[in-house]
């Protein structure tokens, strides 16, 4: 890229004429800017085929290239006395009248401050008469911890063998990572029970007896439904990705369907990092008087992730070019996000065979596999997680360096629009709590452009152009971010 000619924005270069005439293009930027025809673009968007698909939303109704920036080494105590940041707080957790065993917890897992959400939502959170709460903050920044001190500070310890607190999550994985947090941050509480309700962890006929429940919908409905589960003294009702919970036609019914049968006074929580309009809606009639905190769009992406992207030959080529990128993928852990089941297993047998090692997840493996083989990816015995949008929310892997994009996230009927959430989410595995990465999107073809450059309006990003030509430079780029192992402060712009 220092040699190439810095090229105006994507949205200045696929709206203006191209101020030359040019020869036939080198790439689908090039293409794309020079026809400048949305038509064009909406004819290829009726060509996907039909497959396997996780994760998939259904629908309810200043971009531009900049060079790489050299490596900055901040400490977190730095980004967290930054106004700006989104994990700057002028309190301590003390200050926000959490309790004593609670706090242990907090400090046990190295927590020194609360993040900005924290800060602002505790206080609400904690307060008497328990009100409900619709909270955003961007992927990364500790919405777990201040629904999970919310929740044990709710509980009533006098009853243990009785359920008070359901916190819903759209996959088992991330319903077990949360089960997780409430286990490190409550291990000072005494008498806490946990219990997770994911398919194949409650067996048939037994009965739920812990106060804290995390699961899914569908298996929590089940439960339900068989009496397995008493919900009839729920203090508080906790939706992580919210906005996908209710979004998602059957998730959205499920959820629904759990809330009639819980008390009416139950305090309804509702987190995650995007809540679209549409979906705003839904969210305050489903918590009603709520306390919220949203965010501005272009106060949505996180700083630390270096968002960049390549222009491949083909969507065949793709495989090539990821190839490439391999031994940059496993300085960290990486995670590649494809849109089927079927190219998930597609380009792991491929790489395997290459030589390469990578793992690959989605919702076509059974429920333990799934388990044991994020662990291993959490462990960092496997580096390169292959997997599909099933995994794209929520998942907490501090070592994720790098996130590809292999397929744009699209969403609606035969994928004819962007699916902005997802890529933000999807991006969000990297870049934890203050923590750098690199999120590579993979474009090809005039959809797979136009989707990138839609998204990238949308949140006013700016997006850095890997050339696949160059592939020293390439790494130099990639690699001086990952390196360095904070986000630059002043690069912030939340
Ligand atoms: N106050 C804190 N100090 C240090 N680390 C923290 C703090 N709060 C949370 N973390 C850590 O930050 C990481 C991200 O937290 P968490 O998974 O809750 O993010 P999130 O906001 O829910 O993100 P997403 O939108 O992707 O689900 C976790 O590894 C968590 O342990």
């Amino acid at each position: 890229m220092s040699d190439a000619p810095k090229p105006a924005s994507l949205a200045d270069r696929i709206t203006q004429p191209a101020a030359a005439p040019t020869t036939s293009p080198a790439t689908w930027d090039e293409e794309v800017s020079s026809a400048a025809d949305p038509a064009a673009a909406k004819d290829d968007s009726a060509t996907a085929d039909q497959g396997q698909v996780d994760g998939q939303v259904e629908p309810l109704g200043g971009s531009g290239l900049h060079e790489a920036t050299e490596e900055v080494e901040v400490k977190l105590s730095d980004l967290q006395s930054d106004t700006a940041n989104p994990l700057y707080s002028a309190q301590s957790f003390e200050e926000l009248g959490i309790n004593e065993q609670i706090l242990k917890g907090i400090y046990s897992m190295n927590f020194k401050k609360p993040s900005k959400i924290q800060e602002r939502a505790l206080p609400l959170l904690l307060s008497d008469p328990p009100r409900n709460m619709i909270a955003q903050s961007q992927s990364g920044t500790g919405k777990t911890a201040a629904f999970v001190i919310t929740i044990l500070s709710r509980l009533d310890y006098s009853k243990p063998n009785q359920p008070q607190a359901l916190c819903l999550a759209p996959s088992r994985e991330l319903a077990r990572q949360i089960e997780g947090v409430v286990r490190s941050i409550g291990q000072f509480v005494d008498g806490l029970t946990i219990q997770a309700a994911v398919p194949g962890a409650v067996e048939r006929g037994a009965r739920l007896q812990a106060m804290v429940v995390v699961g899914t919908p569908g298996t929590v409905m089940d439960l339900l439904k068989r009496r397995q589960f008493d919900a009839s003294q729920m203090k508080v009702l906790c939706l992580d990705e919210a906005d996908n919970m209710l979004d998602q036609q059957g998730l959205g019914d499920q959820c629904l369907r759990v809330k009639q049968l819980i008390p009416g006074q139950t305090q309804i929580l509702l987190f995650s990092a995007t809540f679209p309009d549409m979906v705003m809606r839904y969210a305050e009639q489903f918590s009603p008087n709520a306390n919220q905190i949203k965010l501005k769009r272009d106060e949505l992406t996180v700083s630390g992730i270096k968002q960049m992207y390549m222009d491949c030959p083909s969507d065949d080529g793709k495989y090539d070019i990821l190839a490439n990128l391999y031994g940059l993928m496993t300085i960290g852990s990486s995670i590649i996000f494809v849109k089927r089941r079927e190219t998930a297993d597609k380009i792991a047998a491929r790489l395997i065979q290459d030589g390469h090692q990578v793992v690959a997840v989605h919702g076509a493996f059974e429920g333990s596999e799934r388990d044991s083989i994020l662990e291993r990816f959490r462990l960092g015995q496997a580096k390169v997680l292959i997997t599909t949008n099933v995994l794209a929310r929520g998942i907490d892997v501090q070592s994720v360096s790098m996130v590809i994009n292999y397929d744009i996230p699209m969403k609606g009927r035969s994928d004819s629009e962007p699916d902005a959430e997802t890529y933000l989410h999807r991006i969000g595995r990297t870049g934890r709590f203050g923590r750098v990465g690199v999120s590579i999107s993979f474009v090809f073809d005039r959809k797979s452009f136009v989707g990138l450059q839609t998204i990238a309006e949308h949140y006013g990003i700016d997006l850095i152009r890997l050339d696949t030509d160059d592939w020293d430079n390439t790494e130099s780029v990639v690699k001086n971010v990952i390196k360095s192992s904070r986000a630059p402060i002043n690069m912030t712009n939340n």
